[in-house]
């Protein structure tokens, strides 16, 4: 069984990898970056090691690698004969490889009919929707439907944090041991491919808004607000009284949205919160606050982790929520100079103001009353400095 890869990198290598492996699979990782290809071309394997007391280590084999600016014939021969595809390149990255996915589906059908399911593993909600869009542009609309009936693309949440690497073995992954990967079974065409470590689901809907909302939601505070008073590591932010007090604030609202919306028990959510926590505290993770902050233009969409609980809160509860609004208010002042969206983001804040740069960025009215709960909150949080 063959298994096509996008995006080798932390996510790629220390959890898609490894359960694909695991599953039997023989994985093609395909990325831009020609050192890691080059490294699993002439390896042909690496080593993932659990980041608790134990360190057990496993070796991950059965893998090649292509690189798609080099080698785009290769993907669309390797998209050819897949019988799975999945993804972990970033959203904004999604669009980028649509164009060779097109191809190689295109090609596949002129001799093959077998259908296959494309996944993409990234932090958003509807990822595979999106990349699914992408794909049928550029695919000649006469060839749609025959597309349509037989790929699947089906949305996925994927759960594991997997800091930043540095190891002497470049491919070497270290991972936190907790994953959770849950497939929405809607979504596939053909047979389900048999992953052990995949859930599938009939609605994924709780699941990506309880992990994104929760995970995502509670990392990003930790990020924003660790960043703004100086610090640099997760664990470093949650060993701060004033921003674990913020986490937890977020995370309580997010939770009443959650268990309102989708009815989860109130107690076994309070469990979920702890356990999260408890994660973001393992010692044997040092992760940087500025891979969790990645990307703030993003965090800060209308979809994301930030905003759309805070607008579900404004909308189930009749106010804005404090806490999340502190955290907006951090992110909006987060200006990492190696991150071009916190460099944008700054830029728009210096051209626009506060209350004008977040309205574009959040698509809310300037006048949101969320908007305006996180301006008030950017003066309260001066004086935590
Ligand atoms: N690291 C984590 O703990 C988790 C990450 N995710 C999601 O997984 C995705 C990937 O995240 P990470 O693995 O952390 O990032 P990463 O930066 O370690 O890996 C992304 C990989 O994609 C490659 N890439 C970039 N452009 C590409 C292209 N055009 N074609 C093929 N490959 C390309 C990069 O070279 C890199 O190797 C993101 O959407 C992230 O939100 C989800 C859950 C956990
Ligand atoms: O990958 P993103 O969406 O930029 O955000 C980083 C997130 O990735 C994770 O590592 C895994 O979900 C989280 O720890 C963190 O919230």
């Amino acid at each position: 069984m063959k298994a096509v890869h996008f995006g080798a990198g932390n996510i790629g290598r220390g959890f898609i990898g490894m359960l694909l492996y695991r599953a039997g699979y023989h994985t093609v990782f395909v990325d831009v970056n020609e050192k890691v290809i080059n490294e699993i071309n002439q390896k042909q394997k690496y080593t993932v090691t659990l980041a608790d007391e134990a360190q057990q280590q496993e070796v991950i084999e059965n893998i090649s690698g292509i690189n798609s600016i080099k080698d785009p014939d290769a993907v669309i021969e390797a998209i050819v004969e897949a019988d799975v595809i999945t993804t972990a390149v970033g959203a904004g990255i999604l669009p980028l490889i649509a164009d060779v996915i097109a191809k190689g589906l295109l090609k596949r059908f002129e001799n093959n009919q077998t259908p296959v399911n494309v996944i993409a593993c990234e932090n958003m909600i509807g990822g595979s929707d999106l990349l699914k869009q992408h794909v049928l542009e550029r695919i000649p609309e006469i060839q749609r439907p025959a597309v349509e009936a037989l790929v699947g693309f089906p949305n996925a949440a994927v759960d594991r944090i997997v800091p930043n690497q540095s190891h002497e073995e470049l491919l070497t992954v270290s991972v936190e041991p907790y994953y959770e990967w849950v497939v929405d079974e809607q979504g596939i065409k053909g047979e389900k491919p048999d992953v052990k470590g995949i859930t599938y689901v009939s609605d994924l809907a709780p699941f990506i808004e309880r992990k994104l909302f929760t995970v995502n939601t509670g990392h990003a505070v930790a990020a924003y607000l660790g960043y703004y008073l100086g610090l640099d590591t997760v664990k470093e932010a949650m060993d701060s009284p004033p921003v674990l007090d913020i986490v937890k604030g977020a995370l309580s609202e997010t939770g009443r949205v959650i268990v309102k919306q989708f009815g989860f028990d109130q107690a076994e959510h309070e469990a979920y919160i702890e356990k999260i926590i408890g994660r973001f505290l393992n010692p044997h993770i040092s992760d940087e606050l500025t891979r969790v902050a990645r990307g703030p233009l993003r965090k800060l969409g209308k979809n994301d982790r930030f905003i759309r609980p805070a607008t579900l809160y404004l909308d189930l509860f009749g106010e804005a929520p404090p806490y999340l609004a502190k955290a907006i208010a951090a992110a909006v002042s987060y200006d990492f100079v190696e991150d071009q969206e916190a460099k944008e983001l700054q830029w728009s804040v210096k051209e626009n103001g506060y209350q004008k740069a977040l309205a574009l960025v959040t698509e809310l009215d300037v006048e949101h009353p969320v908007i305006k709960a996180a301006l008030a909150q950017l003066e309260v949080l001066k004086e935590l400095k």
